[in-house]
């Protein structure tokens, strides 16, 4: 089971007066196949749990674990599938949506006629069927945002963590986003999505909220959604 823990979570941003503690002792662990929503509100520390989570923001005090063994840094939690959306989407801005999403494919070693399945197949489940051939500027931001999601499903992650994976999507979109996180979750992923969008948290399996750093379970994992 490749389950994602972590253990007394401490990050500490700056030094001396300007220190900032913006995760405190947060503990969690996320089983394939669970979607879990981080809320809270802006400068919570969201962000910072992802970027801890993906093995690219060093703790202060705790550890990341993915199925026993520790992050070290962002290669490694890479190598081991850990794949982040991260909130500026990240994308190549002069390539086309397509090259975004399939040139890693072809970088991380997958056969070409996979690689161009994988992201005709994942360019679809996000609506963007029609816009590979688009350059990423010509792109709106929502778009775009659905462009870096695609990139991620089409790498089939271990871990899938996404940073406001909604905010910039209409209700149509959301709900396809949403719909292909909880694929995501179901193929067998860990899944976990930081939002800002009550809608989109309560479709998932657990809500873990954040404020100044100290995260409370307003939903453990595993409990039903009071409807
Ligand atoms: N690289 C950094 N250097 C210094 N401080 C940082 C850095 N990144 C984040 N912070 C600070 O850490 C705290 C948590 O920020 P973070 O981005 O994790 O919050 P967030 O909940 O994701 O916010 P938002 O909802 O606005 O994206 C904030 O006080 C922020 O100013």
């Amino acid at each position: 089971m490749h389950e994602l823990v972590a253990r007394g979570l401490e990050v500490r941003y700056g030094a001396g007066e300007a220190q900032i503690v913006a995760l405190r002792d947060v503990d969690l662990m996320v089983q394939p196949g669970q979607l879990l929503a981080v809320t809270g509100p802006s400068g919570a520390g969201k962000s910072t749990l992802l970027w801890a989570l993906a093995g690219a923001v060093p703790p202060s005090e705790g550890t990341v674990g993915l199925a026993g063994t520790g992050l070290t840094d962002r290669t490694q939690a890479a190598a081991l599938g850990v794949a982040i959306v991260p909130q500026g989407n990240g994308l190549a801005s002069s390539l086309t949506a397509a090259e975004n999403v399939v040139v890693p494919l072809l970088t991380a070693g997958v056969a070409a006629d996979e690689a161009f399945r994988r992201t005709a197949s994942a360019l679809a489940l996000v609506g963007l069927e029609e816009s590979g051939n688009h350059l990423i500027e010509e792109l709106s931001g929502g778009q775009q945002q659905r462009v870096a999601l695609a990139r991620a499903f089409a790498a089939q992650a271990t871990v899938l963590l996404a940073d406001e994976p909604t905010s910039d999507l209409d209700a149509a979109n959301r709900e396809r986003v949403m719909s292909a996180l909880r694929a995501e979750a179901q193929r067998g992923a860990v899944v976990v999505m930081a939002t800002h969008d009550p809608e989109a948290a309560e479709q998932t399996d657990g809500e873990l909220h954040l404020d100044e750093g100290v995260a409370t379970w307003r939903r453990p994992l595993g409990q039903p959604v009071r409807r």
